[in-house]
């Protein structure tokens, strides 16, 4: 299991991490969610001993990381780093055998990435011929060539295309079913929703909420009734106090409090209900209320 404790990091007068902390447990995916600035990038840095922290510790299987320990980490970093001219398969195995692969090892996990990506029409490329995403695309097997013990991967999300976004993420759900925890940050929270067991959410350099995702959904911001009817006049919902909003001929009330039989009746009478339910916040919600 990754353990992050009590990170704190200053830069001068700026507080960057006030007591960032969660755990990641092996085959878990987590999502590391928040605004920018808030701090995301720094506690990476840390896990990664890029940069030290003020104090605070990172544990992997309850010992504080090593040089060896982190050999065996799969890192994505902010500052994507690729040798420019190296041609696309040469620097993913270049990467697989700095971390200690053979050759034949390194040539066959930097091939199988390479297709997986969607990037063998480009091995033979230097990379500085490459388009951004799929430069990105190769950053990403030089993270994982090395079959990495834990994966920390710094928006590896962002600027892919939703075919490359498919294949990345079918990649690390594989890592993660084989035992690795992996984290990730990212801004693109339906993706986090969809993707991760676990999230937290950091703010001004703060754990504002952190868990399974389901349990945050549970327990975190607002569950809201929504009622859907069709065919009601405008107006019908005027003594209620929820948002309504118009759907071609439906009628969509989001209402947090309230009667909810009053509600009902109010519907029934004003039209074809098609929907009554409560509905659990979304990770893009809850991520709006906790950083408000
Ligand atoms: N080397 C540095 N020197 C001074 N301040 C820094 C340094 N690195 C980060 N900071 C500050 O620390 C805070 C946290 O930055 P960090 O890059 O960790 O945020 P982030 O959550 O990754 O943001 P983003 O989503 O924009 O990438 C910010 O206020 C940032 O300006």
């Amino acid at each position: 299991m990754l353990e992050v404790q009590d990170l704190r990091k200053r830069f001068g007068d700026k507080v960057a991490l006030d007591g960032v902390g969660f755990a990641v447990r092996p085959g878990e995916m987590f999502g590391f969610v928040g605004a920018n600035g808030a701090g995301k990038t720094t506690t990476m840095r840390i896990v990664m001993g890029v940069l030290d922290a003020d104090s605070g510790e990172v544990r992997l299987d309850g010992k504080p990381l090593t040089y060896d320990s982190r050999r065996r980490f799969g890192y994505m970093p902010e500052e994507r780093g690729l040798y420019q001219k190296m041609k696309v398969a040469e620097q993913v195995e270049y990467f697989g055998r700095l971390h200690g692969l053979g050759r034949a090892a390194a040539r066959d996990a930097a091939g199988e990435l390479i297709e997986r990506l969607g990037i063998s029409g480009r091995r033979d490329d230097a990379v500085e011929t490459l388009s951004l995403g799929n430069q990105q695309r190769v950053q990403l097997a030089v993270a994982l060539v090395h079959s990495p013990s834990v994966l920390v991967l710094d928006e590896p999300f962002s600027g892919l295309d939703p075919i490359a976004v498919d294949a990345l993420a079918d990649v690390l759900k594989d890592r993660c079913s084989s035992g690795v925890p992996v984290v990730f940050s990212s801004h693109q929270l339906e993706l986090v929703e969809q993707l991760c067991d676990s999230v937290g959410i950091i703010s001004g350099g703060r754990m504002v909420a952190s868990g399974p995702v389901d349990e945050l959904r549970d327990t975190e911001g607002r569950t809201l009734l929504k009622v859907v009817v069709r065919g009601a006049s405008p107006g019908w919902a005027d003594g209620l106090t929820g948002e309504v909003t118009t759907d071609g001929d439906r009628q969509v009330l989001l209402i947090e409090s309230g009667d909810d039989q009053e509600i009902l009746r109010s519907a029934v009478n004003a039209g074809e209900v098609e929907h009554f339910g409560r509905q659990r916040p979304t990770l893009a919600e809850i991520f709006r209320e906790a950083v408000a």
